[in-house]
């Protein structure tokens, strides 16, 4: 994302850790959900979250059959989970657990790297427009990683926890090259050039969001995060821990994404939707959170340089298969986004202004 687009900004509203800190009589009505109208969960032994091994993409043997595997995930899921990767498990675990330590330093710490008005990094809550929107149940900290000119560093915590800015570093270009490599096998899998796609994320952009849920007296009628689709080209996300909290909707269930160890959970976002001209599709998802203990997870959205257009694929578009999104510039696609967000809310699906 380039630096002139003006992001909007949100509305302060209080830490939900700070809420939990006191003892909560009841969880304040902001926070409750109409859970009427909502999905059934599914049941878990029915539907699982494909699985796609980074050790089979690349060996000769196994190929073939492990790219169909991913073809067949992001059209059927939009989201895998995925193993094999290269990436240390002990830079993972470092950026884990400052994470953790960030969120539990006290609100005044926290508050050095409060959201300010006009840009949305730093700590706090994301788009908060009107004081009656209802509240998601989550604390979070959201920055722009990469490229390093991007960084507002006044957001970043410094002395404490300590190395933080050194561990975010690695972890951010870990993710990067995750993302260089499965963007290639997407795109094959597509039919497309993989070495074009890898090199566009090579000079990507690459913003971390790291949430923190705290437990919550009557789980069932909050929301961590409300059911949405990601803006990114991909979304890499990986959980601080074994508790079960991000759910997908498939075949309108929600499904949880069980957090498997050294795994990390890859979403189609809606960059890929419009690329691949709807063959994949950005999945909703939300998190949900529990009554027992802090969830943490750490979310990277990844996008292409900003040389890349936002339009359906050329190879994809033929007699039979017309064009079913827009061609946007990157920076009109991201400048339509956030324009939406600043409107209150229609209902209507980001996604669905990209139609043609
Ligand atoms: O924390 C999670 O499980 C989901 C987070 C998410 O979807 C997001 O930050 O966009
Ligand atoms: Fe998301």
């Amino acid at each position: 994302m380039s630096n002139n687009i003006n992001l909007g900004s949100s509305i302060p509203v209080p830490s939900v850790k700070e809420l939990v800190a006191q003892p909560l009589a009841a969880v304040p009505e902001q926070y409750l959900r109409d859970v009427a109208g909502d999905c059934p969960t599914g049941d878990p032994s029915l539907l699982q979250v494909p699985v796609i091994d980074m050790t089979k993409l690349l060996s000769p043997m196994f190929h073939e059959l492990e790219v169909q595997k991913l073809h067949d995930a992001c059209k059927h899921w939009g989201i895998f989970q995925l193993i094999g990767h290269e990436v240390y498990d002990e830079s993972v675990k470092s950026m884990h657990n400052k994470s953790q330590e960030f969120f539990n330093m006290s609100p005044d710490e926290k508050k050095l790297y409060a959201q300010q008005p006009g840009s949305l990094e730093g700590y706090g809550q994301a788009f908060v427009i009107s004081e009656d929107q209802k509240l998601e149940w989550c604390d979070m900290i959201f920055l722009k990683s990469i490229p390093a000119h991007t960084r507002k560093l006044q957001f970043w915590p410094k002395q404490q926890p300590h190395n933080f800015r050194e561990a975010l570093d690695t972890y951010s270009n870990n993710m990067r090259k995750i993302a260089v490599s499965i963007i290639g096998f997407i795109a094959m899998a597509l039919g497309l050039d993989a070495k074009r796609f890898s090199e566009a994320f090579e000079g990507g952009s690459y913003d971390v969001r790291m949430n923190c849920y705290p437990p919550c007296p009557e789980p069932k009628r909050v929301i961590g995060i409300s059911s949405h689709a990601d803006i990114s080209a991909i979304t890499l996300l990986t959980d601080c821990g074994d508790i079960p909290g991000l759910q997908v909707l498939k075949n309108g269930q929600w499904v949880f994404v069980e957090p498997i160890a050294n795994g990390v959970v890859v979403n189609i976002g809606i960059i890929m939707e419009v690329v691949s001209n709807g063959i994949y599709k950005a999945p909703y998802h939300r998190a949900s959170v529990n009554r027992e203990k802090d969830r943490f997870s750490i979310v990277t959205f990844c996008y292409p340089d900003t040389k890349f257009e936002v339009k359906p694929a050329e190879q994809l578009i033929n007699s039979d298969s017309t064009a079913l999104y827009k061609s946007l510039t990157y920076d009109e696609y991201t400048q339509s986004f956030y324009d939406r967000v600043k409107l209150s809310d229609d209902g209507i699906p980001f996604i669905d202004t990209l139609k043609i």
